[in-house]
């Protein structure tokens, strides 16, 4: 079964829903770069409201490990997912497990920064390129999406209720990652997008 990760939550009542909806995952974006920057206070707050087995991802992007530090013991999420130029050792020493976002921007060309992360969870192949905010409504070509790597790759980029079984097909993903696609305005989701999205990835199953 395809996971599902919901990105840039704002709002608690959004998070919940989509948890409700069927979201393995939702996403909260602390780092300045991005137009759904929640404070530390917002995201514990969404952190809080959502019920035991959602997993909570909070996303930080070329920040200061102090910051870092800061995020992890206030909001306390399951998963930190690291979205700029960290390196591997960098993203490890905090001791709490995350994901590493791949900027596929390049496309073939950026695939080399994939052996570059052992320590990740998982990695998140995203459209967008190398030192670009993430967010960004860009797909990748889908058919660049390895296989037969032992870390869980998850699809991200653009994706919408009309493309993702397409690109579920093509890429065999071990998670799909959502935020722009159900969105009626940044960090603001829209209840009947967020509902299709999900029912699109359960019917390409
Ligand atoms: O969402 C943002 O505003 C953002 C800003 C800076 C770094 C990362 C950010 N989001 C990361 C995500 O995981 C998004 O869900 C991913 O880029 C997909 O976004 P979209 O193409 O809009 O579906």
């Amino acid at each position: 079964m395809t996971r599902i990760k919901c990105c840039g939550m704002t709002r608690v009542e959004d998070a919940v829903l989509a948890a409700e909806l069927g979201a393995d995952a939702i996403g909260i974006v602390l780092t300045a770069r991005s137009k759904r920057q929640v404070s530390l206070l917002q995201a514990s707050a969404i952190v809080a409201a959502l019920p035991p087995f959602v997993t909570t991802v909070a996303l930080c992007m070329d920040d200061e490990a102090s910051f870092v530090q800061d995020v992890i013991d206030t909001v306390r999420p399951s998963l930190l997912q690291f979205h700029g130029e960290e390196s591997d050792e960098w993203c490890a020493q905090f001791g709490h497990p995350y994901l590493k976002a791949i900027a596929m921007g390049a496309g073939a060309a950026a695939l080399y920064q994939l052996r570059d992360h052992p320590h990740a969870a998982g990695l998140l192949l995203d459209g967008h390129g190398l030192g670009e905010a993430g967010g960004s409504g860009k797909a990748f070509d889908w058919s660049l999406m390895p296989h037969g790597m032992k870390q869980p790759l998850i699809l991200a980029g653009g994706l919408t209720s009309a493309n993702v079984a397409a690109a579920i097909r093509i890429a065999r993903p071990w998670a799909v990652d959502v935020s722009s696609g159900i969105e009626s305005a940044p960090g603001v989701k829209d209840r009947v997008k967020v509902r299709e999205f999900i029912a699109a990835v359960r019917g390409a199953e």
